[in-house]
């Protein structure tokens, strides 16, 4: 088939590539000239395991360009893979999405599926569905397909390629515009789940909060563990164990970020009270992990009298493994606060880059030279290159011995077979 990705960020190149790899002839459109500019000079602008492999092995099928005109001739279907971020109050920035859909909409002239893969809250496929009828679009010319995406960055291609399930969300029942979907995803094995637009979109926002909310729960019992003497690695473990619970997302730490759950959260709890409930629960998992770094920096400060004149190596800067993204990373929250509160911070990450607003802060090529005369070191990311460090050398150029294990990554026990001090919250 034909397809044409609108937005080449995490998710259209992930969708580009993937479908270009199922056999597909797609086109991978973006606003963004530089980033389409490298693009086509064979350069990835993000840091995503096998892209740039992925994109290499089909470039004969996959093209990129700025040029929305040229992109969507021939086009069976066309994905939109634009971002939805926050605005301020909460709720999600559909600018971009709705500029888009104008944009292929004056360029149709023969029939499409649009399928909107960008996250939006419940009500927004059906809006804009009345949108572009009231604009006066043939609805003859289109349909409109929720289409949510699952994908982990880190794990982004693999995701796509082996997903949980593939949601549809249709204005009505359509036999012959299944088969096209199907047809589309022809080559990946998942249960497919049909319902209207409000049901697909709440299936991906649902997905989101609740696993929120696993990561919340387990950082509200690590204080707790603490407050007793319980390793809350042992409790994960031991929850984990009952199958209806499961072992996933029970890794207490600093809190999560990214680029999806903080916005997606914000924008559910945002949409519900809009439409005049209170979400309690929603509510709850974004302040326990609002306060998450607190936990952490209190104890540190209690510990540490002088940590404001300390020299701290922060190790992990994107927020989490296998990404550059810094989108609402708690490692950057983490290094803002101690910086913010005189201390002097070296930081390191193997892929990502501090903010500009943090252009003062110290980030060292390797992890030894931010650790040199460290006093205390805070592992704000779990990557495995971090994890793996040698801790005898670490204790051996720190002048400190305290170690923060501020993702619940490490082994104590290695870590104090170095003769280093392992702190972390609800752990032994
Ligand atoms: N990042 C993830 O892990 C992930 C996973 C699942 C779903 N999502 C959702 O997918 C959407 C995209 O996320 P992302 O992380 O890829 O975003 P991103 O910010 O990395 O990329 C979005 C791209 O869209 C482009 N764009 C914006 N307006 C455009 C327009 N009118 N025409 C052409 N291009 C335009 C931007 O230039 C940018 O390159 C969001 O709604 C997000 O919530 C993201
Ligand atoms: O036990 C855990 C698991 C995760 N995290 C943190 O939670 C955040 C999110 O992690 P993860 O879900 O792995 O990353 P994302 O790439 O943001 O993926 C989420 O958000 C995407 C965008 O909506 C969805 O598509 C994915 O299914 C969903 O997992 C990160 O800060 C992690 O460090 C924890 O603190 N503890």
């Amino acid at each position: 088939m034909n397809v044409c990705v609108i937005g080449a960020g995490y998710v259209g190149l992930t969708t580009a590539a993937v479908l270009s790899d199922l056999g597909h002839h797609v086109t991978c459109i973006d606003q963004d000239t530089d980033k389409i500019a490298s693009l086509q000079n064979g350069s990835i602008p993000i840091f995503e395991p096998d892209l740039e492999d992925c994109v290499q092995k089909n470039k004969s099928r996959l093209r990129f360009t700025d040029d929305l005109s040229s992109g969507l001739s021939n086009t069976e279907i066309i994905i939109m893979a634009v971002g939805t971020p926050s605005l301020p109050d909460g709720s999600s920035n559909l600018s971009f999405l709705y500029k888009a859909m104008i944009d292929v909409m004056d360029h149709l002239a023969s029939y499409k599926i649009i399928m909107i893969k960008s996250t939006v809250p419940p009500g927004t496929n059906a809006a804009i569905l009345k949108f572009l009828k009231e604009k006066g679009y043939q609805p003859s010319l289109f349909d409109l397909v929720s289409n949510p995406e699952f994908l982990r960055e880190g794990s982004a291609l693999h995701d796509m390629k082996f997903p949980d399930r593939i949601v549809y969300g249709l204005a009505e029942e359509n036999e012959d515009l299944l088969g096209k979907l199907n047809e589309l995803y022809k080559g990946i094995e998942a249960p497919v789940i049909v319902t209207n637009y409000a049901g697909a979109e709440l299936i991906k926002y649902a997905s989101n909060a609740f696993l929120a909310a696993k990561i919340s729960f387990i950082n509200e019992v690590a204080r707790v563990c603490e407050l007793f003497g319980a390793d809350v690695t042992h409790v994960a473990k031991g929850i984990g164990l009952d199958a209806r619970i499961g072992h996933s997302f029970l890794q207490a730490g600093i809190g999560y970020g990214g680029s999806c759950f903080p916005k997606d959260l914000k924008a559910l709890s945002f949409t519900a009270k809009d439409n005049g409930l209170q979400p309690l629960i929603l509510d709850a998992v974004q302040s326990v992990n609002a306060t998450q770094i607190n936990v952490y920096f209190e104890k540190i400060k209690a510990l540490f009298p002088a940590l404001s004149s300390m020299k701290i190596a922060v190790l992990g800067i994107s927020f989490k493994p296998n990404t550059d993204d810094i989108r609402e990373s708690p490692a950057v929250a983490f290094i803002k606060k101690l910086h913010e509160y005189g201390c002097t911070v070296s930081a390191y990450d193997p892929k990502a880059a501090l903010p500009k607003e943090l252009s003062m802060v110290e980030q060292t090529e390797t992890p030894y030279e931010a650790i040199l005369n460290a006093d205390l070191i805070v592992v704000a990311t779990d990557w495995k290159q971090i994890i793996g460090l040698d801790w005898k050398q670490v204790r051996h150029i720190m002048k400190g011995k305290a170690v923060i294990d501020a993702r619940n990554c490490l082994n104590p026990a290695l870590i104090r077979n170095a003769d280093l001090d392992y702190i972390g919250v609800g752990r032994l």
